[in-house]
Order: C-alpha cells, then sequence, then structure tokens
C-alpha cells in the first residue's frame, strides 16, 4: 500500500483565523486517522486576515489571502489548506491542489432573532445583509422586494453585527462556514439553486501542495471522492472561460446522477434583470485512473491535480465547464460581466 511512503513529519501551514484553523484541523484529523503514523505538525502564518473594511468584491486579487501561505509551501510546510472558493483558477507554477472535500455547497439564510419563523417571502423588514454581488443579483431578482446592503468582517464579525443591531433583516452566508464553526444551528434556511446558485467551489475545503511532491499528493489523494473532484473541475473550468474572478456575480449548481455531471452556470447583472443561465452534462463513466507516473504541471485542471480519479472523466469535467461558458459567452455573457465590473469599481 501506499501508506508506507511518508514516513517523515508532515508540516501543515494555516492562516490564524477561527475558520481557518478549524479547517486545517479537520483536514489534519482526517489524515491523523487515515495515516496514524505520522507525525503531523501544524504551522501558523501570522497575516492574511488583514483586509477586511473594503468589499471582497473590489479587492480583486484572490490569491492575496493565499499567497502567503504559498510562500510557505515553498519553504517550509508541506501542505496548506484553504477554501475552494478563496483560489484563483490557476496556481502560480510549483502549486497544485492535491484534494478537494466538499460539504453543502449552498446558500443559508440566517435571521434577525426578532424574525424567527419568517421566510424571504415574509420578513418584515427589507434589508438583507450580503456582500457577495452573486447573491444579491440573484436574490433581487427573486425577491424584488428585498434590499442588500453591504456588510463585512469575518462570520463571527457578521453575526454579532446582525445580532446586536437592527441594520438587518437577515443575512446570507455560505453553509458550510457556518457549520464548521459550529452555528449549524443559526441557518433558518437552505437557499435551493432556484432562488440562488452558489459560488464556483463553494463549501470545499482544497489541499493545496507542492506540484511535484508526489509522495503528498498520493497521500493527500484519499481524502476526496470522485464525484466531488469531478464537479469542482467543471465548475472552475467554467469560471475560467468566462474569465471570472471572484468580482463578477457568476452562479453554478452540479450534480453526478448515473455516471452523468450536470453543470449549471449562470451570470446575472448587478441588480439581477438580466441573466443567462444553460445546463450542460457529460458522461462521466470510470475508466483508466490518473496516475502517479503523468503528475506533472500538465496534467494539472484548472489547478487541480487528483490522482486516482479517471483522467478521462476529468478532461470531459473540464471540457464541459468550457463548453458551458462558451455557450453563455454567445448569448451575451461577456456584455453582461463587462458591464459588472464596471459598476463595481
Ligand atoms: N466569502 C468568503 C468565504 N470564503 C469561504 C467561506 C466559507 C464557506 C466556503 O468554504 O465556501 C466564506 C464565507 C461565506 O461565503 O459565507
Amino acid at each position: 500500500d501506499g501508506n508506507g511512503k511518508v514516513s517523515r513529519v508532515i508540516r501543515i501551514g494555516t492562516r490564524k483565523s477561527q475558520l481557518a484553523r478549524i479547517q486545517t484541523d479537520s483536514v489534519a484529523d482526517k489524515l491523523k486517522e487515515l495515516y496514524p503514523d505520522v507525525h503531523l505538525e501544524i504551522a501558523m502564518s501570522t497575516t492574511g486576515d488583514i483586509i477586511l473594511d473594503r468589499a471582497l468584491s473590489k479587492i480583486g486579487e484572490k490569491s492575496l489571502f493565499t499567497k502567503e501561505l504559498e510562500n510557505a509551501l515553498e519553504r517550509n510546510v508541506d501542505l496548506v489548506v484553504h477554501s475552494l472558493k478563496d483560489l484563483p483558477t490557476s496556481l502560480p507554477a510549483g502549486f497544485t491542489i492535491g484534494a478537494v472535500l466538499r460539504e453543502n455547497p449552498h446558500d443559508a439564510v440566517v435571521l434577525h432573532p426578532s424574525n424567527t419563523g419568517k421566510t424571504l417571502d415574509t420578513l418584515p423588514e427589507k434589508v438583507i445583509g450580503t456582500s457577495s454581488l452573486r447573491r444579491a443579483a440573484q436574490l433581487k431578482k427573486r425577491f424584488p422586494h428585498l434590499e442588500f446592503k453591504d456588510i463585512r468582517g469575518n462570520l463571527n464579525t457578521r453575526l454579532k453585527k446582525l445580532d446586536e443591531k437592527d441594520d438587518f433583516a437577515a443575512i446570507i452566508l455560505a453553509a458550510a462556514g457556518l457549520k464548521r464553526m459550529g452555528w449549524e444551528n443559526r441557518i433558518s434556511l437552505i437557499l435551493e439553486p432556484e432562488d440562488c446558485m452558489y459560488a464556483v467551489g463553494q463549501g470545499a475545503l482544497a489541499v493545496e501542495v507542492r506540484a511535484r511532491d508526489a509522495d503528498i499528493l498520493e497521500m493527500v489523494s484519499v481524502l476526496h471522492d470522485p464525484d466531488t473532484v469531478l464537479r469542482c473541475i467543471a465548475e472552475r473550468a467554467f469560471l475560467k472561460q468566462l474569465e471570472g474572478g471572484c468580482s463578477v456575480p457568476v452562479a453554478v449548481h452540479t450534480k453526478v446522477k448515473d455516471s452523468q455531471l450536470y453543470l449549471t452556470g449562470a451570470v446575472y447583472s448587478l441588480d439581477g434583470s438580466q441573466s443567462i443561465k444553460e445546463t450542460m452534462q457529460t458522461s462521466i463513466a470510470p475508466g483508466d485512473e490518473q496516475s502517479l507516473e503523468r503528475v506533472d504541471e500538465q496534467v494539472q485542471r484548472v489547478g487541480v491535480t487528483a490522482i486516482k480519479v479517471p483522467a478521462e472523466a476529468q478532461d470531459a469535467a473540464e471540457r464541459l465547464g468550457v463548453k458551458l461558458a462558451d455557450l453563455l459567452l454567445s448569448k451575451g455573457a461577456k456584455e453582461i460581466l463587462t458591464v459588472a465590473r464596471q459598476l463595481n469599481d
């Protein structure tokens, strides 16, 4: 078995925010369970959660959060854990995502305590807190009576702002982040795709490693299941082909059923009045697994190196994302995204 290969100390890098620590610990715990003989150490970086006062959508540079951890990966750690959503669709040379673990990808509504039992249709006040253009655009389209205002800060800060003031009737957050922080009980509603599709990679943890570190790649590859990898590759290929980035309202929904991978993708104008949404599918029948021999930068698909997952299915997933993006672009997605970008500047 491959489990005996890594006998040295494995160092995991993490940012110091509570969510980052929890995410890192959850991956470390899984690795400990799978490899009881491996000695794991957690190394903390001291900066990275500094930019809280500007809308994330206006910072524009996703890799800001991850650059420091990549420096550490170059020097003194073997793997780092990120929210996949925060990772750009191409990684810097020398790095790759070796495992993807996903929980609930959907968005959740957290109600102000005074609104317990209400829904987005029946809220007595109409101001909703979110700094996500994607969430605001979709929900404006579906619930025209609501208003959306920016809410900044980490998860703790946002919940505090909701509870201790009367500025917001509710806020929208990723269900996965709430669950990881132990606040699942604050989830009032999970948003269905008809109301609000999720962000590319939302709810998934990405384990970033050195692209040519075959031992570590093999070690982390047991953390993920093929369906999760294929869904995330399709989503990321879609975003990359759209040249979406984090500052535009792009949303997706994926599922796997009967060896078919389904991808729904959409772009929205900022007020939700214009949108283009399409679904495509592809066969992901089992085939030869991506092998270690073929692990080099050439086999990365949108930053992911998933050994042991069928290589052909990974190619099909990537093509699906590109094809769906091309379909949306042929229907005017570029114009919608260009206007959204300019208005958001
Ligand atoms: N936008 C920031 C962000 N990046 C990752 C998460 C946690 C959820 C996830 O991993 O997708 C969140 C919070 C949120 O969107 O509510």
